[in-house]
């Protein structure tokens, strides 16, 4: 693993950003891995800024990693309206090539079957990642077994009590997902892990140094050729 740190948040964005941008370039028809949370606001910051200056989303496929189960893509706190709000609207990337897990579709099974496909026809050249503080990557929740494909996942509560930040209370916040499996995301040909705060220094550490784990899905990454984590000190503090 290439392990890169920063004095802060903004310094690894704006790597982070330049990493995509390189990528991007790079390739004829990019395909890049999009992941939510409050760590990703700055990248899309920035890279709505290069965007301002020149950089084209016009060619770019993006896939993103999960969905809550019972949000419609117009709710706020959906993760649709995340990447809208955050990134597509501000860049002119095609919306019919920007895919996200439908939360509400009514067969949830056919919906990740439907996602697979996607993910499978459009292989995926730079995945984003971010860490739950339990070292979750997309919604794969610690657990005695984890999944390949995208899958319906019941969020921990500890998930829940994290993610409450951005609805009104704990009670709004949905108890379950849909997020690509392990395989999925390990299938990238390039992994970009983010990870800020002194609250992830501990998922950090064990995903780094401690054994491979379905107990701390993001261990998983040890097995990849080519992951780079983009951290700030506090999140590397434990390594
Ligand atoms: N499903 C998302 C993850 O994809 C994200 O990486 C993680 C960290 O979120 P944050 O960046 O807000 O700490 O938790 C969320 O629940």
């Amino acid at each position: 693993m290439n392990i890169r740190v920063f004095p802060d948040q903004l310094g690894a964005s704006i790597y982070a950003a330049a990493l995509i941008e390189a990528t991007m370039t790079r390739l004829e028809s990019p395909v890049l891995g999009l992941a939510t949370g409050g760590t990703m606001t700055p990248v899309y910051r920035q890279l709505v800024d290069f965007h301002k200056r020149g950089l084209s989303f016009a060619h770019v496929t993006t896939i993103n990693l999960d969905e809550y189960i019972g949000l419609s893509p117009e709710h706020p706190n959906s993760y649709r309206a995340f990447m809208n709000e955050n990134l597509f609207r501000h860049v002119d990337v095609d919306p019919a090539r920007t895919y996200v897990p439908s939360g509400n579709a009514t067969d949830l099974e056919k919906a990740c079957a439907d996602y697979d496909v996607i993910i499978r026809s459009n292989p995926v050249d730079l995945q984003l990642l971010g860490i739950g503080v339990n070292g979750h990557i997309g919604f794969n929740e610690p657990a005695s077994g984890l999944k390949s494909n995208t899958h319906v996942v019941e969020l921990t509560e500890e998930t829940i009590r994290e993610n409450a930040r951005f609805f009104e209370d704990t009670e709004s916040v949905p108890t379950k997902a849909i997020t690509v499996g392990l395989q999925s995301i390990l299938l990238a040909k390039q992994i970009l892990l983010l990870a800020f705060g002194e609250k992830k220094a501990q998922a950090v550490r064990d995903s780094v140094r401690g054994d491979i784990s379905t107990s701390l899905p993001a261990s998983f990454l040890q097995v990849h050729p080519n992951v780079t984590l983009i951290l700030d000190e506090a999140a590397a503090a434990l390594l």
